[in-house]
């Protein structure tokens, strides 16, 4: 049927109205050529809509915009990857990471990687969790941390060493880490009109040093050998560019993009390649860097000295407009290939606009590399003239200088994403302009016992981590054995150290985890719950006091009123 309905609306709309994106592998991402309103009003389209809606919220389908979903491709992911999505929410890009790490696996089957998705914002965290329930994965763990400040959970000094040696995770280390940074965002210009009058230079320079601090922390936390990613979906070199030059000054990196087939290059997105080959425009070499100066380069869609003369931030604070930003001098001295760096741009194909840089770690950073990034912001450096015989004065300016970008980050998350959040929300039914309805819906979403309170608003004023319950190992055995005889679960079931739950008083909800996960876990516990998680593994079994309620078996042979989840159910089926 649904075939049918793609023949019908090709027929009346052309081709080119729900085509495969070429360059997605598996042709699992498809095009369709219709705003919102279309797909809800045009009756022609009314069982397409419907089928969309459906998969939607199974989680067989999620939409997104094009451009949005080439980062994580980059990231070559494999099923045994740890790997950390540093600033996730809403979660579009963990879905796909989430994705990948499943599909070489069978229905049921875990794979031995792991996700962990992480969010500054408690309420984005939640709209996380939302948007990845679908997936009904045990290998995912969502935290509420600054990325900047990402615990590193260690309990060796040279974890590297000590890991050989006990084959359990001796501290955080990732194979591969997306660095999706919070952006001034005009790549969604098409999209969100708004931002023609909101986007000013301001925004780009006032985020530069929060995003070469997260961009650091990642590297800090990739394992030597792996990959990162850093994307944003803004044009401003002041954010691309700049922080990929810094990020370089401090360490041993290259970038590629060498894993896309040359065959498929100019179908991926043809501005992403375009300088690299150096057929389609002039290249000058600065000593050992080499920088393209046609128009098509890197550095072509924003003169950087102009960007960094602008008079006020968005704060509407005063800039220093004599001061030519360090981080401009960086481009231009860089000794990296920034060329290298891929910019998609609007006009090329009508989408919306990506940065990415793919990051090699070659060594490990030393403590310098480390420290460096939290003294070297340029707002500070143009107002500190001696820095270091000032630590306190030094220490407010940075405050107020994070201060001021989680302002700024907020003002950019309301405006520029606000509309990637709809879109996530699952399909136009759910896509509501009332705002509160999207709350609502996000706080159904949420797994934590902040939810349960029913009180997550009050919570949001309060320190971040107040009121979250830390997460246990579930082990009463006569519950588990049980479980294990009613279900008739093998022995050679991995059950026994895989259940979770948020409390040990009132363990109402029971979660299984994977075995990456469960590693995770009790070495968060080993090192004093360093890692804020507020959402993990999948809802296996939920003691209930009504026994009236849907979606659940019941048994009066079933222990103390436990409920079997049914999203847990491909993983027992296994068993
Ligand atoms: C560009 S969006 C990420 C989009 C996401 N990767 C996706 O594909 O759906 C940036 C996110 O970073 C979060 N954020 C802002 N500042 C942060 C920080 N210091 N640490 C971690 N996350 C932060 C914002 O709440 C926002 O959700």
């Amino acid at each position: 049927m649904i075939l049918g309905d793609i023949w019908r609306v090709s027929c009346e709309y052309g081709e080119d109205a729900i085509r495969p994106l070429p360059w997605y592998p598996g042709n699992l991402a498809w095009h369709l050529n219709f705003s919102r309103k279309e797909l809800r009003k045009n009756q022609a389209l009314e069982s397409f809509h419907e089928f969309l809606k459906h998969e939607s919220e199974v989680g067989n389908i999620t939409r997104q915009e094009a451009v949005s979903m080439v980062p994580p491709l980059f990231l070559n992911v494999q099923p045994d990857h740890h790997i950390l999505d540093m600033c996730a929410s809403p979660g579009s890009k963990t879905f796909q990471l989430l994705e990948m790490i499943h599909q070489s696996k069978e229905p049921g089957l875990l794979p031995g990687a792991l996700v962990m998705a992480n969010d500054l914002y408690v309420q984005r965290c939640d709209l996380l969790i939302h948007n990845t329930k679908r997936m009904c994965t045990a290998n995912l763990i969502v935290t509420n941390h600054e990325a900047q400040n990402f615990p590193d959970c260690s309990l060796a000094k040279d974890y590297s060493e000590a890991y050989k040696d006990t084959c359990k995770p001796q501290g955080l280390e990732f194979d591969r880490i997306l660095c999706d940074v919070p952006c001034s965002g005009d790549g969604t210009i098409r999209k969100g009109h708004e931002m023609w009058r909101k986007w000013n230079s301001g925004m780009g320079n006032q985020l530069h040093l929060l995003q070469v601090n997260i961009a650091m922390r990642g590297i800090a936390l990739l394992k030597v050998g792996g990959r990162m990613v850093y994307s944003t979906c803004s044009m401003n070199p002041v954010e691309n560019e700049a922080v990929v030059a810094e990020v370089q000054d401090r360490g041993c990196w290259f970038q590629t993009h060498d894993d896309v087939p040359h065959d498929k290059k100019n179908v991926v997105l043809p501005s992403m390649f375009t300088s690299s080959n150096g057929t389609e425009g002039s290249h000058t070499v600065r000593g050992d860097v080499e920088v393209n100066i046609d128009d098509r380069s890197s550095l072509r869609n924003c003169n950087i000295e102009e960007t960094s003369k602008n008079n006020h931030d968005m704060d509407g604070l005063p800039i220093n407009t004599n001061k030519k930003f360090d981080c401009t001098s960086n481009i231009l001295n860089s000794k990296f290939p920034l060329h290298r760096c891929m910019r998609i741009v609007p006009h090329d194909q009508n989408s919306g606009a990506f940065f990415i840089a793919v990051l090699h770690k070659l060594s490990p950073l030393n403590g310098c590399q480390i420290q460096g990034t939290k003294i070297q912001h340029p707002l500070a450096k143009g107002i500190t003239a001696q820095p270091q015989k000032e630590p306190e004065s030094e220490t407010r300016l940075y405050k107020t200088s994070l201060t001021r970008q989680q302002n700024i980050v907020s003002k950019v998350v309301d405006s520029a994403e606000v509309l990637g959040r709809q879109q996530n929300l699952s399909m136009d039914n759910q896509t509501s302009n009332d705002n509160s309805t999207e709350v609502e819906m996000v706080f159904n979403g949420v797994e934590s016992s902040r939810a349960e309170s029913g009180d997550s608003m009050r919570l949001q004023k309060q320190s971040r981590w107040k009121g979250v319950d830390p997460v246990l190992f579930f082990k009463d055995e006569v519950v588990i054995k049980s479980i294990i005889s009613f279900f008739g679960i093998k022995e050679s079931f991995p059950l026994r150290g895989h259940l979770v739950t948020r409390s040990t008083d009132n363990a109402r909800r029971i979660y299984y985890v994977s075995k990456s996960v469960k590693n995770i876990l009790e070495l968060n516990t080993e090192v004093g719950e360093q890692l804020k998680i507020v959402s993990l593994g999948i809802k296996m079994f939920v003691s209930i006091k009504c026994s009236k309620c849907m979606m659940f078996f019941t048994d009066s042979r079933f222990p103390s009123n436990t409920q079997f989840f049914f999203t847990g159910i491909h993983i027992l089926l296994k068993s």
